[in-house]
């Protein structure tokens, strides 16, 4: 899952638009681009996107033709049309039509970026403020929450490594904080107050990754009217954080492992080399050793990046971390989102997440609390308002190591005048579930099984009593 904004580009161009991918790529956008009306239509019609930019004048049409058609459907794109210099007829034409703004040809890249942020309804991204972004109060580090031995192992190998300028690679499978750990290495160095530049190797299409990683000189493609650097010189002095680097194809591999070798770079376009001096840390969720086998990596590559290895195990190899990542990132996000004080897991809900696989392990964790923060609105998140269905949860793994904390910090607030059975249920979670459904049953009766005001009769959400329901198996006509 991702938060980038989408961009569609559309433009008969080839050099123009990989000039406009580019640009974009590096504002962190994520981008497809169409070469007609019929193609972006296609695309249009397959998924939604944040901004379209579109060429006028088209071989198979005009701009007008895909903004009248997301105009006719609704559609909540914002559109930027480009037109031919001095067509002001034009422009006026698509702004009546539901453009948002329209630029001239030839495009100027920076008014292009500006354009785009303001649609965007983002301010306009400064690439030097980008590229050395306020360092986080908190540095990585110090962010890395979790005491189990696999996470000291990982930190004092960090600490190891951060003095020497070696390649390292970091393996371990998705969300698992393989950056986190690389930004570790880089802020603990020398290289500290230098650039950290992350490169996404997945994320950039191939025809653009010679000049995303070097660079290209003014001319070197119709459009490119400025020189650009690459990644390699705008973490000179610094880090280059290579993710994903499984992902690389082979041809790219040999010119990546030439600039390592030789620590230089030629950008596109460009007739003579320029020396740079960059730590490269990489990362894979891949077994590289067996891509290199299945001859999709290059070995000599792979000999290069993995002179100091550093695993990160999944979550659930380390479910003892789960109790202080969690708080640790429910006081993150709590903080970003303003609500004070952090809301926290009851012993519950840190014992159903111990029976959960987390196959995006740390990423899954925050998206899971992120979600819950904003359905509680009290000071504890309890197990059912995690969203995680009983189906997903491992029934032989109850863990008991939460136990302790259960009384102590995670008990849950003063429990109120509730009336009590004289004779004590001998299976408590059982009873409950029965006095549970009973609650929902009445109250659904009474609203005539309109779940929606039956759900705020008994103070819960629509998304809390169907889950509710769901899980005691009530169905609506019960
Ligand atoms: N030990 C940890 N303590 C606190 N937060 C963590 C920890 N590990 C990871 N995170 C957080 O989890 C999220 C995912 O981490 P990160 O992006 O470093 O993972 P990744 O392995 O690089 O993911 P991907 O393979 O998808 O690129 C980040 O927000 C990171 O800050």
């Amino acid at each position: 899952m991702s938060s980038k904004p989408r961009l569609l580009v559309v433009d008969d161009e080839p050099d123009l638009r990989t000039l406009y991918e580019l640009s974009l790529l590096r504002e962190g956008y994520e981008v497809d681009s169409a070469a007609g009306v019929a193609e972006g239509l296609a695309l249009l019609a397959a998924g939604s996107y944040n901004a379209v930019i579109t060429d006028m004048k088209l071989p198979d049409g005009s701009g007008l033709d895909v903004l009248r058609w997301l105009e006719q459907r609704g559609r909540g794109e914002k559109t930027l049309v480009i037109t031919a210099f001095g067509s002001a007829e034009n422009a006026v034409e698509a702004l009546k039509a539901g453009a948002y703004d329209y630029l001239t040809k030839p495009v100027d890249l920076r008014q292009f970026r500006l354009v785009v942020a303001s649609a965007l309804g983002r301010s306009a991204p400064d690439r030097e403020e980008r590229r050395a972004p306020p360092r986080s109060p908190q540095g990585a580090m110090a962010r890395l929450a979790g005491q189990s031995a696999a996470l000291h192992e990982v930190r004092s190998l960090i600490t190891k490594v951060a003095r020497s300028m070696a390649p390292v690679l970091v393996n371990g499978e998705s969300g698992t904080g393989k950056e986190l750990v690389a930004r570790a290495i880089h802020e603990c160095g020398a290289r500290g107050s230098q650039r950290f530049v992350a490169v996404n190797c997945g994320a950039i299409p191939e025809n653009l990754l010679e000049a995303e990683f070097f660079g290209y000189r003014k001319g070197a493609f119709t459009g490119a009217q400025e020189d650009r650097e690459g990644f390699f010189q705008a973490a000179d002095g610094g880090t280059l954080f290579l993710d994903e680097i499984g992902d690389l194809p082979l041809a790219m591999q040999s010119k990546l492992l030439r600039a390592i070798q030789e620590r230089s770079v030629r950008p596109v376009g460009a007739v003579v080399e320029a020396a740079v001096n960059v730590r490269v840390v990489s990362a894979t969720h891949k077994d590289l050793a067996a891509e290199v086998a299945a001859g999709r990596f290059r070995q000599d590559l792979f000999y290069r990046l993995n002179v100091i290895q550093i695993r990160v195990p999944p979550l659930r190899e380390r479910l003892e971390d789960l109790p202080e990542i969690s708080d640790r990132v429910l006081e993150r996000i709590a903080h970003d989102a303003g609500v004070s004080p952090a809301p926290r897991l009851t012993a519950a809900a840190l014992e159903t997440l111990s029976r959960y696989a987390f196959p995006g392990n740390v990423r899954e964790l925050e998206n899971l609390l992120h979600r819950a923060l904003a359905l509680v609105g009290g000071e504890w998140i309890d197990a059912d308002e995690l969203g995680l269905p009983d189906t997903l949860l491992d029934d032989t793994r109850s863990d008991t190591q939460f136990a302790a904390i259960d009384g102590e910090v995670h008990a849950k607030g003063s429990a109120g005048e509730v009336s009590v059975p004289d004779a004590l249920p001998e299976d408590l979670a059982a009873y409950l579930d029965e006095v549970e459904r009973a609650i929902l049953l009445r109250a659904l009766e009474k609203h005539r099984y309109n779940r929606t005001a039956a759900a705020a009769s008994l103070g819960l959400s629509l998304r809390q009593i169907r889950y509710r329901m769901a899980r005691l198996g009530i169905t609506a006509g019960d």
